[in-house]
């Protein structure tokens, strides 16, 4: 559904220095396909999806949806960011319609929509609030309704949990797969954490330092629905120590 074609990517500084993001990136993902992407700290993750988002142009290389190069943002695309960029003056049903009403495309059940949104991630009875009057994690899976409720053939997540503790993390990984199992979008998913990748992807992507190449492609062979319980399983930790050895190198497997 998407491809990123030898994508290279060079910014240029306030200094005019050049900084080289991505080389040579190249990917397929398929309709429906849960792809997470890892790699160290500025190898260009975010860049990668805001390329796929239309927001910013490659240097070299083409990013294409269903063949049609990647130009501008696309009505078919949504994206979550790390902070969930709510309208902090508009209540949450508000929050969830703004892009659909931003591009006029309110349809008589939209709201019902909304709501049965909100319902499915555990927020029924909070339409009216404000968004301070929500924790982080609540906030958060607002921000993730709002990009749901656009039905996108493509779903774009920059480390959308990386703001929340733990727990809820995990509560909202299993959550996003029981959303993303309802409607089968693609996903591309950008994350630290080497367990969450394996527990929510098809595929684990995994990235060199910048400039930011594919070093390795991982497949993760579970059973669906996915659980935390299967973190102990063979398969889990043969991905996990795969990924760890790209990222770290020998040290982990001396230290394991
Ligand atoms: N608009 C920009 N102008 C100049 N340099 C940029 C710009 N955006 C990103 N970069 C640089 O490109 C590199 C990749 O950045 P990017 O945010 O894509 O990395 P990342 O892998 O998402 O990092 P992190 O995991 O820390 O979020 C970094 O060195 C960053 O400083």
């Amino acid at each position: 559904m998407i491809r990123f074609e030898r994508i290279g990517k060079t910014f240029r500084g306030r200094d005019g220095a050049a900084v080289e993001a991505l080389r040579d990136v190249s990917m397929d993902i398929g309709e429906g396909e849960f792809v997470a992407i890892v790699g160290a700290s500025g190898c260009g993750k975010s860049t990668l999806l805001r390329l796929a988002a239309g927001l910013v142009p490659a240097s070299g290389g083409t990013v294409s949806i269903d063949g049609s190069a990647v130009t501008s943002p696309r009505a078919e695309t949504a994206m979550v960011f790390q902070a969930a960029t709510l309208l902090p003056w508009a209540d949450v049903l508000r929050n969830v319609t703004f892009p659909l009403r931003l591009m006029k495309r309110v349809a008589p059940d939209t709201e019902d929509k909304a709501r049965a949104l909100l319902a499915t991630a555990g927020l029924a009875g909070f339409e009216s609030r404000l968004p301070r009057e929500l924790s982080g994690g609540m906030q958060q899976r607002v921000a993730i309704c709002r990009a749901l409720l656009q039905e996108p053939r493509l779903l774009l997540m920059d480390e959308p949990f990386g703001a929340l503790d733990a727990l809820t993390r995990e509560e909202m990984s299993i959550e996003l797969l029981r959303l993303w199992a309802a409607r089968r979008m693609a996903v591309l998913f950008v994350t630290h954490s080497i367990p969450e990748a394996v527990l929510l992807a098809d595929r684990v992507v995994v990235m060199s330092p910048r400039p930011g190449r594919i070093v390795d492609v991982v497949e993760v062979n579970l059973p669906r629905p996915r659980s935390f319980d299967q973190e102990g399983t063979d398969e889990f930790q043969r991905c996990a120590r795969r990924i760890r050895d790209h990222i770290f190198g020998n040290r982990a497997a001396r230290a394991a």
